[in-house]
């Protein structure tokens, strides 16, 4: 397992050093590339760098954002990734940048994998970056614990697939591991020492059907994020 930490005692601190390492690795994809692709987690932990990484003096216009997961819900919906990514990501210098979300109004994620595939296609590949969270139970991305999808999510060569969570609300759909695994640069953003508790157990054990992350940690190096508060 190769996970680095980075520990920080406040989300203020963390934001900082995090977001300038984020357009540093950026900008160099798209010196090489002439684009670059970055992938984002919802939830809470992540709304101080969307707030930061706005403000950042970044040629966004080739910077194309897409959601690691996100819920079946439409993107006006109080639950939606896509409106936290909209609302806090999306302004100031960053609303130049492209963005697609993964969500494609069919009624079921099952019927809008392939349209959200499609979309994403063209997004450079492998995504340069790509930032994890993760919950409490262990999941990271929509790779939960408690969902019978779990296995196909550690095991397709697909980018995304459909889960759903019986402890969690909404259907979803999510990058696959592989997808995760293979990105050029990959994060895991946590806050608090409850988030740290259950980094350290997943460090410390082996079963990834037990606490997901385990899968990512297991295979590949990732950046840990972590802030005391
Ligand atoms: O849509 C989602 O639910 C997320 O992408 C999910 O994987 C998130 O990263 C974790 O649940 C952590 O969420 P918090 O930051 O709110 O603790």
């Amino acid at each position: 397992m190769t996970a680095h930490m980075h520990s920080f005692t406040s989300a203020q601190s963390l934001v900082s050093t995090f977001a300038d390492t984020l357009c540093a690795q950026l900008r160099e994809a798209i010196e090489q590339r002439g684009s670059a692709s970055l992938m984002v987690s919802g939830g809470s932990t992540p709304l101080p760098l969307f707030k930061t990484l706005s403000h950042a003096e970044l040629d966004w216009s080739k910077v194309t954002i897409s959601l690691v997961d996100e819920r079946w819900v439409p993107g006006d919906h109080a639950d939606a990734n896509d409106r936290l990514v909209r609302e806090h990501l999306l302004q100031n210098h960053a609303a130049k940048a492209n963005y697609l979300s993964p969500y494609t109004g069919d009624e079921t994620p099952e019927q809008g994998l392939s349209g959200a595939k499609e979309r994403l296609s063209s997004m450079a590949q492998p995504f340069d970056v790509v930032i994890l969270g993760m919950g409490g139970d262990g999941h990271t991305a929509s790779l939960f614990p408690c969902c019978d999808q779990l296995e196909q999510g550690f095991t397709t060569d697909e980018l995304l697939l459909a889960t759903h969570p019986t402890k969690a609300p909404h259907a979803r759909i999510s990058l696959s591991l592989k997808a995760i695994l293979a990105a050029r640069h990959l994060y895991l953003h946590i806050s608090g020492q409850g988030k740290k508790a259950v980094l350290d157990q997943a460090l410390a054990g082996s079963d990834p059907y037990e606490l997901p992350i385990r899968a990512v940690l297991q295979q590949a190096h990732v950046d840990v994020y972590w802030s005391e508060a």
